[in-house]
């Protein structure tokens, strides 16, 4: 399917519409500012009460309630937590939702598995960042982007893709390339890569190398180091540079170590796991198991936050970060936000 880039994305068909994104958590932030930075009118519907309703007014956005953000949109960008759409949809947004509106996600999840039905004269987008949304704002006032993707689920306006496609440049994402897909695909790749890799597998990856080396009786501290801290930089190089030029950068002995031993850790059993993973996303067991979780106030969730928190690497990383000023760079990095197009500074 094809890339979208910088000049194959024109933004006028946002002109003189009002997006309203639902939700100010990690992707609305991000997300709303760049949009009102690249000169979008955006309003952020949240909940009265919330912490983001201060948090989202400190960052100057015109903050009101789902209920009346809905009403005032043209498109209506929902980045609230996956688990609860459905039921904010149908109670705070549908009741205000026009003919000729666009209903907007960053992941396929509620549309996919069809706990939200939207009406046949409204559009169903999605544009999805390929980050987490303090990349999002971070690299958009690096004055580049993350790549996104781009779907449109129902065109009824018949320029579906051209809205996605704009508010995907105005999120700054069309810099790194915005890739077409399928709301099929976009949830179950994503779905995929979070528990197998990006979020579960490499926790896990790192946790159980820390902890063989605590256990062989190496300081904590040079386990941190080896299996946690390096890591970021040795994905760096691959973020950059490709396997290949990773490999060109580490030693020798690191190759060819590398090379040699690196499936006896991924190995056939490891493969044969992503694929059973992939097919309970596939057939819906996976939401199922998380939508029963989410109704009964997430007793399994909490009680492994709880869990990972008394981890030995969290309490030794968290030690490490503190004493060299790591973690209050990057506090001062997330604060560091400028709303531009407000001219303000957070205050
Ligand atoms: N996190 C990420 O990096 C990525 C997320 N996505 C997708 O983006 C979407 C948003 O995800 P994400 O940004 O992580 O979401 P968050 O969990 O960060 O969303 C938090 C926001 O949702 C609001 N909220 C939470 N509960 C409620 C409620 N019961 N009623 C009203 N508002 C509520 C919060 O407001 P309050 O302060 O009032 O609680 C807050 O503004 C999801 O579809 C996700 O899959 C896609 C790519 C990456
Ligand atoms: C950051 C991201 O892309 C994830 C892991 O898919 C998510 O937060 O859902
Ligand atoms: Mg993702
Ligand atoms: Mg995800």
């Amino acid at each position: 399917m094809k890339m979208y880039y910088e000049k194959d994305v024109d933004t006028e068909v946002l002109a003189n519409k009002t997006v309203a994104v639902i939700g100010y958590g990690s992707q609305g932030k991000g997300q709303s500012q760049n949009m009102a930075d690249s000169g979008l009118k955006v309003i952020v519907g949240l909940r009265e009460g919330g912490s983001s309703w201060k948090i989202a007014k400190d960052d100057g956005m015109d903050v009101r309630t789902i209920e009346d953000a809905s009403k005032a949109a043209d498109i209506i960008h929902i980045l609230l937590p996956d688990e609860i759409q459905a039921d904010i949809y149908n109670k705070s947004i549908a009741p205000y939702v026009e003919s000729g509106n666009t209903i907007s996600f960053s992941h396929g999840y509620n549309i996919h598995f069809k706990y939200i039905k939207v009406p046949e004269d409204v559009n169903v987008t999605m544009i999805a960042p390929k980050g987490p949304g303090s990349m999002v704002r971070r690299t958009y006032l690096e004055g580049f982007g993350i790549p996104g993707l781009v779907a449109v689920e129902k065109d009824a306006t018949g320029n579906a893709l051209q809205v996605a496609l704009a508010m995907g440049k105005a999120c700054g994402l069309s810099k790194a390339g915005i890739l077409e897909t399928t709301f099929r695909e976009e949830t179950e790749t994503d779905l995929f890569g979070e528990q197998a890799i990006l979020c579960g597998g490499v926790t896990e990856l790192i946790n159980a190398g820390f902890s063989t080396l605590v256990e062989a009786g190496y300081q904590p501290e040079i386990a941190y180091f080896e299996t946690c801290h390096e890591l970021k930089l040795i994905v760096d190089l691959i973020y950059e540079k490709g396997f290949a030029g990773m490999w060109n950068d580490v030693s020798n002995t690191a190759e060819f170590g590398g090379f040699t031993r690196r499936e006896r850790i991924i190995n056939p059993d490891a493969k044969a796991e992503m694929k059973k993973i992939l097919e309970e996303i596939q057939k819906g067991k996976f939401t199922k198991e998380w939508s029963l979780e989410a109704k009964t106030n997430m007793p399994m969730l909490n009680r492994l936050r709880e869990l990972e928190s008394e981890e030995k690497i969290e309490k030794v990383g968290s030690k490490l970060r503190k004493a060299c000023g790591l973690e209050k760079k990057a506090k001062e990095k997330e604060e560091k936000v400028v709303v531009v197009n407000f001219n303000k500074t957070k205050k």
